[in-house]
């Protein structure tokens, strides 16, 4: 079973309460916009292409909400200005706004008919990249590999197989026997919610801490470590989940190889390198406390929530047109060949 974490359905959207799971399955309701940007702030919702797609559904209830105080133009570029502000690293909400903003008129009616077959538009086409992405991974999936990914780059985070666990759903499928360890990944566990979305689909999962990874690549035969990713820059560096670095260069050390699962609206052709990337800064509160109980002393704390894995440790990046190298030329040519 596949759980969903965005519906939206008639002015309200609801998202899966992820900061419950995996305990409880709980749902929020939203049916204002400043409710949909809380969610995002507060990880309801999380997940690169799943805060795109948040985001949407957000300027769609924005649009609802015009009560014809100020100019409706004005007032829509508030919204956006809102929702883009919630969170700064994931590319796909600037992306999903972007794109939103290109089909706001004067004329408010047509405007929200307008933002809600887009946000459905945009829905969809995730569900056809995470397919595509899973159809290229699948030739990675020999019977009795190993593999290891990091966050939840997976159904929750995404609206459908998820980008890099798309190739596990597709091999479960077909009955391939694989396995895959999965990093609990501090502060916020995302990798636990892979763990239980993968157990739950039925495919043969096992936790580990993100310190046990290294000792996973030493003792045991992986085929390759697939992530997900937030922003991928012109030259092929990726912004992914705080401690992707350290297992890209484990995995180079090992000579096991790296990819990255790298839907097309993830990349950000403006941005040269990984370092110009904003580098989310979170609470130090997800440190120093393991849900309410406090696990540290009072001392300084740093927790940035992403990190930059140079393009020379990554060994492709899937996209859902095929597997490219990271780099600039290979970026560049499948953006010419998309947009010909
Ligand atoms: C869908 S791929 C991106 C993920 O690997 C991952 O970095 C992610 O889910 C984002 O984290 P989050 O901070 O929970 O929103």
């Amino acid at each position: 079973m596949i759980l969903q974490s965005i519906q939206y359905k008639d002015g309200v959207l609801t998202l899966l309460d992820q900061t419950k799971l995996p305990h409880d399955i709980q749902y929020v309701d939203c049916t204002d916009y400043e409710a949909v940007a809380v969610a995002i702030e507060d990880m309801i919702v999380r997940g690169a292409p799943a805060i795109g797609i948040t985001a949407a559904y957000g300027v769609v209830i924005g649009a609802l909400q015009y009560n014809g105080d100020k100019d409706f133009k004005i007032y829509m570029q508030d919204v956006i200005t809102r929702l883009s502000n919630t969170r700064p690293t994931a590319i796909n909400l600037l992306w999903a706004l972007g794109r939103t903003k290109e089909v706001i008129t004067e004329d408010v009616n047509q405007t929200i008919v307008a933002l809600e077959n887009l946000a459905q538009h945009i829905y969809e086409e995730d569900k056809s990249i995470n397919d595509r992405i899973g159809k290229h991974t699948l030739p990675l999936i020999k019977p009795n590999s190993t593999f290891i990914t990091h966050c939840n780059p997976g159904s929750l985070a995404t609206s459908a197989l998820g980008t890099a666990t798309a190739g596990f759903y597709l091999a479960h499928a077909q009955e391939i026997p694989f396995k895959v360890f999965s990093d609990e990944t501090r502060p916020r566990f995302q990798g636990a919610l892979t763990a239980f979305e993968l157990s739950q689909a039925g495919i043969d999962v096992t936790t580990i801490t993100d310190s046990t990874t290294a000792t996973v690549l030493q003792q045991q035969d992986v085929t390759a470590v697939i992530v997900g990713c937030d922003r991928v820059a012109l030259n092929g560096d990726v912004v992914n989940k705080i401690g992707t670095l350290p297992l890209a260069i484990a995995a180079k050390f090992y000579n096991v190889p790296f990819y990255v699962a790298a839907p097309t609206p993830t990349f950000d052709l403006t941005v040269s390198s990984g370092d110009a990337i904003p580098i989310e800064a979170r609470n130090t509160r997800e440190v120093t406390h393991i849900y309410d109980n406090k696990v540290a002393a009072d001392v300084a704390v740093y927790n940035p929530a992403f990190d930059i894995t140079p393009n020379s440790l990554i060994t492709g990046l899937i996209t859902e047109h095929g597997i490219i190298e990271a780099q600039e030329q290979a970026i560049t040519k499948l953006f010419e060949e998309i947009k010909a």
